[in-house]
C-alpha cells in the first residue's frame, strides 16, 4: 500500500476538520486518535474521502503510514497532551520527521519544544477558523524553522482560506511566532466578542428590543462597515430558537463565559511587552465576572438591578458607530502589540502579511481587515489609529462611542471593553497626560528620580530631597 504524504493525531472538532479538508485537497492522509471508536467513526463517516484517508490504531502503525521524510500534525489540547504525543512519537521517528503543533499553544511552550526538538524540525502553526474552517478553509499563521515551513506550505496553502486567490496562509517567523500571532489574533477575538456582547446588552436591557429586533439589528450592520464573521453569528445566535423549549435561544443561555486561556495568554503576555491593551485585558476580565454567578447575584440582592432602561437616551446608529470606533481600536491594540514583540523578540513578524492572513478564513475576519493590511502595507511601523482611513473613521465615529459609553454608565449597563477602548482612544491623544502626578509621588514615596520638561537629564528630585 501506498504511505500517506502527511500525518494527523487528534481527530476531534479541530483534528477531524482539518483531515477531511487535506484528504479534499487532494493528499493522502493518515490518522490516529487516542480514542479507536473516534478513529473507526470518522473513517466510516468520511465517506468519498475514506479513499484518501489510512486510519491507525496505534502509534507504530501511524507512523509507518506515513512516507518519509514525515510529516505529522498534532490536533490536541495545549499543554501535557502535546508534549506526551511529542514524547511518544519522536522515539518512533526519524531526525527529519516533522512535527507540527496546529492546535493553540502558549508560545513560550512553542519556544521551549523547538527548543527541545534539538535540530529535529518542529513547527508551531495557529490555525483559526473554528470547525467549518479547519474543514473548508482555515486561516494560518505558521512559526518555526522556514525550510520546515517551506517543506508543508504547498498543503498549507491549499487547505486555508483563500483571499482573492492568495491563500491565507503564512510564515510568521522563528519559533513560537506563529502561534503569538495566533493568541494576539484571540485577544483581539475576545474585544470584538465583549464589545458586540456590550451592545447586546444596550439593546436587550436599555432598549428591550426582542431577540428577532436584535438580530435583524446585527443583520443590517453585516452590510455595512462592521461587515464580519463576527456579526453575521452573532444575527444568527440572537434569531436562533431552542430546540428544546422553542424559547430565543439566548434566553436560555446562562450567561457565564467560558475560555480556554488564549485571552487570557495574551494579557499576560501584553503585560511583559508592556504592550498598552485595555479592551483586550478588560475582555478578559469581563469572561471572569461573568462566571462568578452567585456573586453577581448576591451583589444584585444587595445593590438592586441596575436601573436599565435608557428612555430613548440612545439610537441604533449610534451603536453602530460606537462598535466601528471600539473594533478599531482594538485591532490597534493588537496590532501594537505585535509590533511590540517583533522588536523584543527580534522576529521581524510581516505586519500587513499579518492582516491579509486575517481577511479570510478565520474568526475575526472583517471587511475592515482589507484596508488595515493596506494602511499597513503604507506604514508598518504607525499605529492603526492614526493611519489616514482609520483616524477619518475615529474622527467620524468617537463621539457616538463617547454618548455610548456615558449612557451606559449612567444607566447601570457594564460597558468594560468599550469604556476602555475610548480610554485608550483618549489617552492616545493626549499629548500632556497626568503621568507627572506619578513621578512626583514615586520621586516622594521612594527617591525614584523623574524627568523634567525644561531641561535634559533623567534624574531629577522633588525638595523633599533635601
Ligand atoms: N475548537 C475550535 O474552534 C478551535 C480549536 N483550536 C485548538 O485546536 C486544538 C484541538 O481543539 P478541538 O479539536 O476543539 O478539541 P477537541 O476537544 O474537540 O478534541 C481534542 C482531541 O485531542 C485528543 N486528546 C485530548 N487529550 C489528549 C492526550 N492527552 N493525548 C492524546 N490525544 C488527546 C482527543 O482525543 P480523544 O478522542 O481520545 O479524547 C481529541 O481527538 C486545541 O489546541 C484547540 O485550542 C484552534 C482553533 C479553533
Ligand atoms: O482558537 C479558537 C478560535 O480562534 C478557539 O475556538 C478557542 O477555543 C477560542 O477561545 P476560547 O475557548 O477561550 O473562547
Amino acid at each position: 500500500m501506498s504511505k500517506s504524504e502527511i500525518g494527523l493525531l487528534g481527530l476531534g472538532t479541530m483534528g477531524a476538520a482539518l483531515a477531511l479538508n487535506i484528504a479534499d485537497k487532494g493528499f493522502d492522509i493518515a490518522v490516529f486518535n487516542r480514542t479507536t471508536q473516534v478513529t473507526r467513526d470518522f473513517a466510516k463517516d468520511a465517506g468519498d474521502l475514506a479513499q484518501r484517508i489510512t486510519p491507525t490504531e496505534n502509534l507504530k502503525d501511524f507512523v509507518a503510514a506515513i512516507a518519509t521524510p514525515r510529516t505529522i500534525i498534532l490536533m490536541v489540547p495545549a499543554g501535557d497532551p502535546v508534549d506526551q504525543q511529542i514524547a511518544a512519537l519522536r522515539p518512533l521517528l526519524d531526525d527529519d520527521d516533522l512535527i507540527i503543533d496546529a492546535g493553540n499553544a502558549n508560545f513560550h511552550d512553542t519556544n521551549r519544544r523547538a527548543a527541545e526538538a534539538d535540530g529535529k524540525p518542529f513547527l508551531g502553526i495557529g490555525v483559526s477558523g473554528g470547525e467549518d474552517g479547519a474543514r473548508h478553509g482555515p486561516s494560518i499563521m505558521g512559526g518555526g524553522p522556514r525550510a520546515a515551513w517551506d517543506r508543508v506550505a504547498h498543503i498549507l496553502t491549499a487547505i486555508a482560506a483563500q483571499h482573492d486567490g492568495t491563500a491565507c496562509a503564512t510564515w510568521m517567523g522563528q519559533d513560537g511566532a506563529g502561534h503569538f500571532v495566533k493568541a494576539v489574533h484571540n485577544g483581539i477575538e475576545y474585544a470584538d466578542m465583549q464589545m458586540i456582547a456590550e451592545v447586546y446588552g444596550v439593546m436587550r436591557d436599555g432598549m428591550g428590543l426582542d431577540y428577532t429586533q436584535i438580530s435583524d439589528v446585527f443583520e443590517a450592520w453585516n452590510n455595512g462597515p462592521l461587515a464580519s464573521y463576527l456579526i453575521e453569528i452573532s444575527h444568527k445566535v440572537a434569531g436562533a430558537n431552542d430546540s428544546l423549549t422553542g424559547a430565543p435561544l439566548l434566553s436560555v443561555i446562562r450567561d457565564a463565559a467560558g475560555q480556554k486561556g488564549t485571552g487570557r495568554w495574551t494579557a499576560i503576555e501584553a503585560q511583559h511587552l508592556a504592550a498598552p491593551v485595555p479592551a483586550i485585558e478588560a475582555a478578559v476580565a469581563a469572561r471572569n465576572i461573568s462566571a462568578r454567578t452567585a456573586l453577581r447575584a448576591q451583589g444584585q440582592d444587595i445593590f438592586g438591578a441596575a436601573p436599565v432602561s435608557l428612555n430613548g437616551a440612545l439610537d441604533i446608529d449610534q451603536l453602530e458607530q460606537a462598535l466601528i470606533a471600539g473594533k478599531i481600536l482594538c485591532y490597534a491594540q493588537g496590532f501594537d502589540m505585535i509590533a511590540r514583540a517583533s522588536d523584543d523578540f527580534s522576529w521581524a513578524l510581516p505586519l500587513p502579511d499579518i492582516a491579509r492572513v486575517w481577511r479570510a478564513g478565520c474568526i475575526i475576519r472583517s471587511v475592515m481587515l482589507d484596508d488595515m493590511a493596506t494602511a499597513l502595507a503604507e506604514n508598518p511601523d504607525e499605529n492603526l489609529m492614526f493611519s489616514k482611513r482609520f483616524a477619518g473613521d475615529l474622527r467620524e465615529n468617537h463621539m457616538a462611542l463617547r454618548q455610548v459609553v456615558a449612557q451606559a454608565a449612567l444607566h447601570g449597563l457594564p460597558m468594560p471593553a468599550l469604556s476602555s477602548g475610548l480610554a485608550y482612544f483618549d489617552a492616545m491623544r493626549t499629548a500632556r497626560g497626568t503621568a507627572d502626578m506619578i513621578q512626583g509621588q514615586r520621586d516622594y514615596f521612594g527617591r525614584h528620580g523623574f524627568m523634567r520638561l525644561d531641561r535634559d537629564g533623567t534624574d531629577f528630585h522633588g525638595p523633599w530631597a533635601d
